[in-house]
């Protein structure tokens, strides 16, 4: 199989050395002097230092040229991007199966990824999302990770199911596109406040907490918009929950590790050097939760730090002081 991958930030590169070998795989970056830079390099220095980049790994210049002739579109570029790059790879090459792998509800307009996918390709095209608790930099190593694809469609999944899985990169099918990318989306909100909860030196108790009541909140969104619960429980949910908020790897982690040593959150994202996907989708969540009634505390206090200035101390007082309630 050829399969052209589109972002090469951490994940895309990871993904890209997951699935050489046994398929033919062309990373394509957006940014020339970085392709050439890999190039020169056989490394991706910049997103996954230390991770040799084989010869066989094609790094074209342009996107037409790694989209020409694929037999899968895999998009991991930050959600931000993934809009534009469905659209131009329409425009290239239309019909050809697709998958992506961002996590997160679109800045503006709160789309999951799967509904900006629809509203660009139609709601028959064959796709579907890659998602689930994978450290970039333990794929790229190989080391044991499991995922999950998720895809309204029966027939993509038996296609492309046997075909992404891997010995080292286990992919179970989902058919519950809803619950797996909230899942995906929403872990990196919690993430931020587990980092901010670690930081502040409350300990593993107020940790255990907050991933299951962030579960709970979770759940609660998915299902009011027609996710099942189980979905919640398996990879695309707990797994990713409970990987970014107690894996130091995770740059959501980090963002709200360093907002509890009084860093401002600008100068939190210059020097993180990557996306943290969390910071925009919170604000999308509050708002998506608000238009279904759904109550979403953990989020709200992430919010409220992260874009309407209240502090970590006041932000945890806030939840600490809510009522009682029944789990
Ligand atoms: N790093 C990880 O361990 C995992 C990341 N993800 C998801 O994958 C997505 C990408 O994450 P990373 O690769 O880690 O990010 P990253 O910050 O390491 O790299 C992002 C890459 O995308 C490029 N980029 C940014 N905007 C773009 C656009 N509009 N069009 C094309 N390229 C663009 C950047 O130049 C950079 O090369 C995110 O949605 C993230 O949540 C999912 C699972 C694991
Ligand atoms: O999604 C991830 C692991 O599954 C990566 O999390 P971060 O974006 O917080 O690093």
């Amino acid at each position: 199989m050829r399969i052209a991958v589109l972002g090469a930030g951490a994940w895309g590169t990871a993904l890209a050395l997951a699935f050489h070998g046994p398929h033919q795989v062309a990373l394509w970056a957006r940014n020339p002097e970085h392709v050439a830079a890999m190039r020169r390099e056989r490394e991706n220095r910049r997103y996954l230092p230390g991770i040799a980049l084989p010869e066989d790994l094609g790094l074209p210049d342009s996107l037409a040229e790694v989209a020409a002739g694929a037999d899968l579109h895999l998009v991991a570029t930050p959600l931000s991007g993934l809009r534009a790059a469905v659209r131009e790879l329409q425009r290239l090459q239309p019909g050809t199966p697709l998958v992506w792998a961002c996590k997160g509800l679109e800045a503006g307009s709160g789309r999951l990824p799967h509904e900006i996918v629809a509203e660009e390709l139609g709601a028959d095209a064959p796709c579907g999302v890659l998602t689930g608790p994978s450290f970039a930099a333990e794929v790229a190593r190989g080391q044991p990770t499991a995922i999950t694809l998720a895809s309204h469609d029966a027939g993509f999944i038996e296609r492309w199911l046997p075909i992404l899985h891997r010995p080292l990169l286990r992919v179970y099918a989902n058919n519950d596109l809803v619950g797996a990318e909230i899942g995906g989306a929403i872990k990196n909100v919690m993430a931020i406040a587990a980092g901010v909860s670690d930081g502040m030196g409350f300990g593993l108790n107020a940790r255990a907490a907050l991933i299951t009541r962030g579960l709970a909140e979770i759940a609660r969104l998915a299902v009011a918009l027609g996710g099942r619960p189980e979905t919640l429980m398996g990879l695309a949910g707990m797994g990713d929950l409970i990987l970014t908020c107690t894996g130091d790897l995770s740059r959501n982690r980090r963002v709200g590790l360093a907002l509890a040593q009084g860093k401002t959150l600008d100068d939190i994202l210059r020097e993180l050097g990557h996306v943290a996907e969390g910071v925009s989708t919170t604000r999308e969540v509050v708002a998506l939760a608000a238009r279904h009634g759904v109550e979403m505390p953990l989020c709200e206090a992430v919010d409220a730090l992260l874009h309407h200035g209240l502090s970590a101390t006041d932000a945890v007082d806030r939840l600490l002081a809510r009522d009682p309630k029944h789990e």
